[in-house]
């Protein structure tokens, strides 16, 4: 809410604005795109970009041209849950990507028979993007290294009390 500093900010969002953080890239007056717009994820990220003074644009499913508007940003949230689904020539070169997607794809070499792949077609997007998260090993991990921190405050605030 504006003006009003919630107690605790959900896992993803606060994961990836850490990482954002942490790897020197600003986001005050920066163009977001954000792909996905759920409670979980796309909004609040969305929320938490314009915070920091981001121009926030929402992509959805009934987006026209979601590629034509994503060439735009300068930081690109993908969070459709569509694998691969964001090429290296949607992405402005040098723009920073974050990765949110987890989707499993099939993958007969490997013994479970899937593998972990995220919105972004990483091949292509690594040639383009000036930044860009893993999947595995990206948003992930921060996602649960928010639900610690956010328990380890809970705690505090308990004791504090
Ligand atoms: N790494 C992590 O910590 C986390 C990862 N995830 C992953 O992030 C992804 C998204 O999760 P979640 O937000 O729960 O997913 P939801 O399915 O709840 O939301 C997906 C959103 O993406 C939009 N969307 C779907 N397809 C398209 C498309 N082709 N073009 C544009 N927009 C599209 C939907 O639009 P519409 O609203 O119109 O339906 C919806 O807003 C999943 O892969 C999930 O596994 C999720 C949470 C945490
Ligand atoms: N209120 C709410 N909050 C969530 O944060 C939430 C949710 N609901 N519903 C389900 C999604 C999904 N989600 C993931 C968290 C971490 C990984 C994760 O760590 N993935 C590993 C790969 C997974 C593996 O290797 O098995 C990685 O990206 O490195 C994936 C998915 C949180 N979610």
């Amino acid at each position: 809410m504006k003006g009003r500093e919630p107690l605790f900010h959900p896992c993803t969002p606060q994961g990836f604005l850490e990482l954002l953080s942490r790897s020197g890239i600003s986001i005050k007056g920066k163009h977001a795109v954000v792909v996905g717009r759920s409670n979980i994820v796309g909004l609040p990220v969305s929320l938490l970009l314009l915070k920091a003074d981001a121009t926030v644009t929402i992509v959805h499913s009934h987006t026209r041209d979601p590629d034509r508007i994503i060439r735009e940003a300068d930081i690109i949230v993908a969070a459709a849950g569509q694998a691969n689904m964001i090429k290296g020539d949607w992405i402005k070169p040098g723009a920073a990507v974050i990765d949110v997607g987890n989707n499993f794809v099939d993958d007969p070499s490997r013994t479970s028979g899937y593998r972990i792949v995220g919105d972004v077609d990483f091949q292509e997007a690594s040639k383009v993007a000036g930044w860009l998260t893993l999947v595995p090993g990206g948003v992930g991990p921060m996602t649960f290294t928010m639900l610690l921190k956010n328990t380890l405050d809970a705690a505090k605030n308990k004791v504090l009390q």
